[in-house]
């Protein structure tokens, strides 16, 4: 863990997205930025439901935004995420799941909260040895 980071621009992204959350229920708040190889940014929030099966978290709406916009598996350099949390925020199994399906292993992620702490890590540190099909797309 260090707070080396605290001031990449992506993490001002994150926190920037957080700001949109839709979190009526949980009331915690989620931003994350994603930076593509090509140098667009794609920002998430999470964005909850009455029906909570159906909460969408900050990581995975911004995979999906970036998705939808025609961007492709391993087309990501780096996804920052960012919380109201005592130590750097810790993605869920889904979005690690999704994370490892979308990006490639070795990418960066950087795990933040709104006193300046980030952690630096992988995907492929956050779900190691996690299930992948051998897609092409
Ligand atoms: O890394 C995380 C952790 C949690 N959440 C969301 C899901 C839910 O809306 C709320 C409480 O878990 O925070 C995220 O968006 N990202
Ligand atoms: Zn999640």
């Amino acid at each position: 863990m260090s707070v080396q980071h605290a001031t990449d621009p992506l993490i001002a992204l994150a926190r920037e997205a957080r700001e949109q959350a839709y979190a009526p229920y949980s009331r915690f708040l989620v931003g994350a930025a994603l930076l593509t190889r090509d140098g667009r940014h794609f920002l998430g929030c999470n964005v909850e439901n009455a029906a909570y099966g159906l909460c969408n978290c900050a990581e995975r709406t911004a995979l999906f935004a970036a998705i939808a916009a025609g961007y492709k598996p391993r087309d990501f350099a780096r996804l920052a995420v960012i919380g109201d949390t005592e130590g750097p925020i810790s993605p869920c199994g889904a979005c690690r799941q999704v994370m490892y399906e979308l990006c490639d292993e070795a990418m960066p992620v950087l795990l933040a909260n709104l006193h300046g702490v980030v952690r630096e890590t992988t995907v492929d540190a956050l779900l190691p040895g996690s299930f992948r099909l051998p897609v092409t797309a």
